[in-house]
């Protein structure tokens, strides 16, 4: 039978007035306690309607200047709290973590990580650890050396057009993944495997949006027949693209020759009587949270790099020159002397937070801050934009990339290195808020911050680089650096650059090395076996 679209539109309005009026959501509190700051409601749907879909991190960054560090919204009578500054968002996320570390129901972008993400944490944990990390080291060296000569073959054939930058750091960072995932390597960027998880992962950025679907808001809606909830479909075949995703990585995974995560999961207590769907989801949303989120912060130092690249390009360069020279590209093994790389990691990924609207934790009981009550069952978002702005924590001119506002400056002592040779004593202790908060926070950073160093370091030492030549136009592209797209991450807008050799021994020293392909990659991993403590 079929409906037409208004009658299941007024069907929806009424199953949202009555669920409004039946549900605890459309209960006032009798606490004279007020809630934090928030625009004007409208009757039933709240502040819906003030919410946009496009640049909404943006868009609250401004009304947190009107109305202050913490404000409420009410979706559909859905409490919503949003975080604008540092402390508020570490006083809560971090500090409380014990109670706001869960994430909201999301129906539609599936919810199997929710309630069993401590057992998955757990099984994660040895193999993400600072001493775990190091070990990976020799896989990224490899990727980025491939990197280097995949971008100078490029524009070897592309000349001033320039290269599809976002292309090669994608296939690089996914590489690593997979490589250390499932036991294989990707070759060109286009494998069919790459091209599901990005469709998964578009899948979940659009259908994970805080508000994009009603049913997050209110679940009791699933309650609806299902030819009223036309969101059961979508979500149903969103979870079969990713089941025979994962389920193919993770069998791919256990038979691939060379240690990797799969067999080390499969075989630790928690992994060994797990279910295979299980199993094989802890994996993919591993896979899928370190791809995209890497790529897209070395994307962004793209952009800065042409954006306002004059005032910190020269002094990398000149500390590349100096320390690492032309008859040899940098290595992990210089990382303690280049401590500005990776302020220079740091500064991309606070100027443009990958996530950049903040990933949603929530609350289930009452709590109150700054005199204000936080309702049970709120969701709470840190708007990551706003926080990365704070200027009480990052200094003047947030909107500016300054790589010095991560140095200390401080050369009189001799320098203390992590042991993925990050020089702690050089940069400053500032949050890295881009990576979250609290017990929720990115579990892969070291393995992300590991990647950005060397991918950054071989590139300012390999390149000097500017925005490439339109076909449509024939001018130079002219770049924005606010101009990116919507979604969970925030990509700049597809752009190609010139990457020219900053001399003859570049293309020498990359070509001599050769491509990486056929070096037995199972051998490296096998090298890597984490023994579990
Ligand atoms: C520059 C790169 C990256 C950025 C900016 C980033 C950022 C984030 C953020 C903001 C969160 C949510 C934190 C919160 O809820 O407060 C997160 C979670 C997570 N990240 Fe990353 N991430 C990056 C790379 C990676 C990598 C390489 C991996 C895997 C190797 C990874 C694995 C994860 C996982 C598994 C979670 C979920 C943790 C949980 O919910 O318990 N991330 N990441």
């Amino acid at each position: 039978m079929a409906y037409s679209t208004s009658t299941v539109a007024s069907v929806l309005v009424g199953a949202v007035v009555l669920l409004y009026f039946i549900s605890p959501l459309g209960k006032r509190s009798s606490s004279t306690v007020s809630l934090p700051p928030d625009p004007k409601p409208a009757p039933v749907i709240g502040n819906i309607h003030q919410l946009p879909k496009s640049l909404q991190w943006l868009h609250l960054y401004h009304m947190s200047k009107e109305y202050g560090p913490i404000m409420h919204f009410s979706m559909a009578g859905q409490p919503l709290i949003i975080l604008s500054t540092h402390k508020a968002a570490h006083d809560l996320l971090s500090k409380r973590s014990a109670r706001y570390s869960d994430r909201p129901r999301m129906v539609m972008a599936g919810e199997l990580y929710n309630d069993q993400y401590k057992l998955h944490q757990k099984m994660e944990a040895p193999l993400l650890t600072l001493k775990a990390s190091s070990t990976y080291l020799p896989l990224q060296d490899l990727e980025s050396q491939q990197l280097l000569l995949d971008e100078i073959t490029e524009m070897e054939t592309h000349g001033e057009r320039g290269v599809d930058f976002h292309h090669h750091h994608e296939r690089a960072m996914a590489s690593t993944i997979y490589c250390l995932n499932y036991g294989y390597r990707l070759k060109t960027g286009h494998e069919q495997s790459l091209q599901d998880g990005k469709k998964v992962q578009a899948e979940f950025a659009r259908t994970g949006q805080v508000g994009a679907y009603l049913v997050d808001s209110i679940p009791a809606l699933n309650r609806l027949p299902r030819f009223l909830a036309p969101w059961n479909k979508e979500a149903d075949e969103l979870f079969a693209l990713e089941c025979n995703l994962h389920e193919g990585n993770l069998n791919k995974g256990l038979s691939n020759p060379g240690w990797n995560f799969s067999k080390y999961m499969k075989a630790s207590p928690e992994g060994k009587d797990m279910d295979k769907t299980e199993l094989a989801f802890d994996l993919g949303i591993l896979a899928d949270a370190g791809l995209d989120t890497s790529t897209v912060a070395l994307d962004w130092f793209i952009v800065a790099w042409i954006t306002s690249g004059s005032t910190w390009v020269s002094k990398a360069q000149k500390l590349l020159d100096e320390d690492v020279g032309k008859d040899r590209m940098p290595t992990f093994d210089d990382r303690p002397k280049l401590a500005f790389i990776d302020a220079i990691a740091s500064e991309t990924l606070r100027w443009r937070p990958v996530v950049v609207g903040g990933v949603p934790h929530f609350i289930k009981t009452e709590d109150s801050y700054m005199d204000y009550r936080i309702p049970a069952n709120s969701i709470v978002l840190p708007n990551a934009f706003a926080i990365c702005r704070d200027e009480s924590v990052f200094g003047a001119n947030p909107n500016s990339f300054d790589p010095e506002r991560w140095m200390t400056g401080d050369t009189t002592q001799p320098p203390t290195v992590d042991a993925c040779g990050l020089n702690t004593t050089a940069l400053k202790d500032l949050p890295q808020t881009g990576f979250g908060f609290g017990r929720r926070i990115c579990t892969g950073r070291i393995i992300a911050r590991n990647q950005l160093f060397i991918q950054m370091a071989r590139m300012l030492w390999a390149f000097d680089v500017e925005a490439g030549i339109r076909e449509d136009t024939g001018q130079r592209h002219v770049v924005d650096d606010m101009d990116c797209t919507e979604g969970f991450v925030t990509l700049p807008k597809p752009l190609r650059t010139v990457m020219k050799v900053r001399g003859e021994h570049v293309t020498r020293i990359v070509k001599e090395r050769g491509t990486t392909h056929n070096i037995n990659h199972a051998a490296v991993l096998e090298q890597m076996k984490v023994q579990k403590n």
